[in-house]
């Protein structure tokens, strides 16, 4: 049976095993999608002929042995990379990020494992850096004067709609805030620019349980205010708790899309490390 009707039969040799095609997503277009992105260090293939597709209100989570070029695949989503080959498109359209830059203004948001944040900085700071709002008429475009309350009103009200107002002070430096509090501004950035995708790359992987569940339902509450999501993660319950879909990357490639309900996580383990094939699917050479 095949996985994923969206895949060219070219890729026929990289179907996965068994898996309900109405799964999520499925009927819809994927609102990023990528086809035979390459990229090559030296004599390391890092990606090689890979395929991605993210499908509208998902979270997508990517897993994959260390050194398998997850890390690779993100930075030539969001710009941080410039694939030697292959394809990018988001919402149907090409597109072709030279810099970070271009795919944030383009609605792809990333939250890097070590948080691009200024510690020394507030916590309205941090969620405009880059995009900070100036006060309006000569003072702002002349003398580039911070329009602080307008700033900080936006920030309380994006904190408040994703549930993070237990941090009091917005004006509290991020250096002050726990692990989790700081994960959750990061988050809540991400998604409060009319972002149209949000990547976060190990989420949780710095914190506690209880931090830990925290995030995960920032996550959620990203997902059901309609922002996709990619999540890379080596977490297999974190994992197999909240994505809809993950896509096991193996040797720079797809090596196949499952359903956490259709398998266990020993199974998802073995795929990703080639203990196991999944059915109806042969490792290209
Ligand atoms: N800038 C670089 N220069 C040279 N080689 C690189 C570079 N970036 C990645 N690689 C190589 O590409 C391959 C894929 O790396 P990548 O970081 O994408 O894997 P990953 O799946 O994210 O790994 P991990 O889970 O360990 O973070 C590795 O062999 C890595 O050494």
């Amino acid at each position: 049976m095949d996985l994923l009707p969206h895949r060219r039969a070219d890729h026929l040799r990289r179907r996965c095993g068994p898996v309900d095609q109405k799964g999520v997503g499925m009927t819809q277009e994927p609102i990023l999608k990528a086809r035979g992105l390459t990229k090559r260090y030296g004599k390391v293939i890092a990606l090689n002929d890979c395929d991605f597709d993210l499908y509208p209100g998902e979270i997508l989570a990517v897993i994959g042995d260390n050194g398998a070029g997850k890390s690779t695949l993100i930075k030539a989503i969001s710009g941080a990379v410039v694939p030697d080959e292959g394809q990018i498109w988001l919402e149907g359209r090409e597109v072709s990020f030279k810099t970070p830059i271009e795919a944030r203004a383009a609605g792809i948001e990333t939250v890097y494992q070590t948080l691009a944040m200024s510690p020394a900085l507030s916590i309205a700071d941090n969620m405009f850096m880059g995009r900070e709002l100036r006060k309006p008429g000569i003072m702002g475009t002349l003398f580039r004067q911070l329009d602080r309350p307008r700033m900080e009103k936006f920030a309380r009200e994006k904190l408040n709609e994703l549930g993070l107002m237990t941090i009091q002070n917005i004006n509290q430096a991020v250096e002050t805030l726990s692990g989790g509090q700081r994960q959750g501004v990061a988050v809540a950035r991400a998604a409060a620019f009319g972002s149209k995708v949000v990547i976060l790359d190990e989420p949780t992987a710095a914190l506690g349980v209880k931090e830990s569940r925290r995030v995960l339902e920032l996550i959620r509450d990203v997902k059901n205010r309609g922002i996709p999501i990619i999540l890379i993660s080596h977490n297999m319950p974190h994992v197999f708790e909240i994505a809809d879909r993950i896509h096991i990357h193996r040797l720079g490639r797809r090596l196949c899309v499952i359903r956490p309900q259709d398998y266990t996580m020993s199974d998802a383990v073995a795929f990703m490390t080639g203990a196991r094939l999944p059915e109806g699917v042969t490792e290209a050479a």
